[in-house]
Formats: C-alpha cells, structure tokens, sequence
C-alpha cells in the first residue's frame, strides 16, 4: 500500500536518524550486562533490513565486534505476506541462540520473530520500538506504539518542502 493511500484511522509516527540514533542507544544500555551468567553477548546478529541501523549502534555501544545477519521478509511494501528466511545467519555461531542478541527496528504482528525465535529458542530478542500484538515475542524493547500506527523509519523518508500553511486550498 503506498503511503499516500493509508486508511484515516491509521497513525503515523515518523522517527527520525536522531532519534532512532537514542533510542537504539537505550536498548544498547539497557542490555548491557545482560548476556548469560550476566555477562556479555556472544554476537549481535540483524534481522536484515531494518535490523541493520539499530544492530549497529548497539553493537557499537556494547563493544560486540561479532556481527551476523539473518534476512527475513515477511511485508511487501505495506502488505503482509509470509514470513521466510532469505539468508541464514553462520550455524556453527548461532546453535540454538545461547548468548546471541538478535536486534530488529520493531515487531509489529510478532511473525517475524516467531519465525527467527523456533529457529534459535535461547537468543535474546530486542527491538526499538513494538505493537502490542507482538510484544510477547520480544524479550526487550525501549517504545511501544499502538496497533493502528504506522512507524515511518528515517531510510524509507526524505525531507521535503511543505507550502505554507496560509497558501494551502
Ligand atoms: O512483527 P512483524 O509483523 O513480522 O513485522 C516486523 C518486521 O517487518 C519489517 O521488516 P520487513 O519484512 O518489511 O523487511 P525489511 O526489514 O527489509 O524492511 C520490520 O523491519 C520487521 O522486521
Ligand atoms: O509500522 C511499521 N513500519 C515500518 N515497517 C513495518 N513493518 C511492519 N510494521 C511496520
Ligand atoms: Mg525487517
């Protein structure tokens, strides 16, 4: 669906670089320590694409210098389609999930993470931001927004010009 055709009851909430940029922040600090035995996180591995920004920065702040990707799509555009792996991340790493922080921007239905999570039972599951309904799925989280908000991420936006508002019909 594109963005000019969403329904009116639907919300948008538009996060910006720095934004995402201090958020992805806190849920670094909140996991730092948090690994087994209270330790530190074996790897960080991002659920590809929007995983990719806050997996950085949160690698970034805990000194976590192993960096995996798994590649799950699961929306076309705007629509939902089936969740499925497109790229597994190293399974000799991985095992089933002991120490590993799997990092995505949201979780929005949960059908993403249900997926990576029967894949690796024991990783711990962070996310910026989550809707209600996939909350069971994440094990942290810093911004929950509600069901019916879209979240705008600053990759998929541009600045643009806006007509003042006393030139608009
Ligand atoms: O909880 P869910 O309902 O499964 O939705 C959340 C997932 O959907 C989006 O990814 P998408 O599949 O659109 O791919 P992308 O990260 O490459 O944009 C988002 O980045 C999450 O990974
Ligand atoms: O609210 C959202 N914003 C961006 N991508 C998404 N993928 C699922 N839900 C969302
Ligand atoms: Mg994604």
């Amino acid at each position: 669906m594109a963005a000019a055709d969403r329904l009116p009851h639907e919300k948008g909430f538009h996060v910006s670089w720095d934004q995402i940029h201090r958020d992805a922040r806190a849920l670094a600090w909140r996991l730092d320590g948090r690994g087994p035995d209270g330790g530190t996180w074996k790897a960080v591995v991002a659920i590809t694409r929007g995983g990719l920004v806050p997996a950085m920065i949160v690698s970034r702040e805990l000194d976590i210098r192993v960096v995996d990707t798994i590649s799950v799509q699961s929306y076309n555009n705007q629509s939902q389609t089936e969740a499925r792996v497109t790229k597994a991340p190293q399974a000799d790493l991985m095992g089933d999930g002991e120490g590993i922080l799997v990092v995505d921007d949201l979780v929005d239905s949960g059908k993403t993470l249900e997926l990576v999570r029967s894949l690796y039972p024991r990783a711990h599951f962070a996310t910026v931001y989550a809707k209600p309904k996939g909350r069971p799925m994440v094990d942290t989280y810093i911004t929950e927004v509600s069901q019916d908000t879209w979240i705008f991420f600053p990759w998929d936006m541009a600045l643009q010009y806006v007509q003042p508002y006393r030139e608009r019909d």
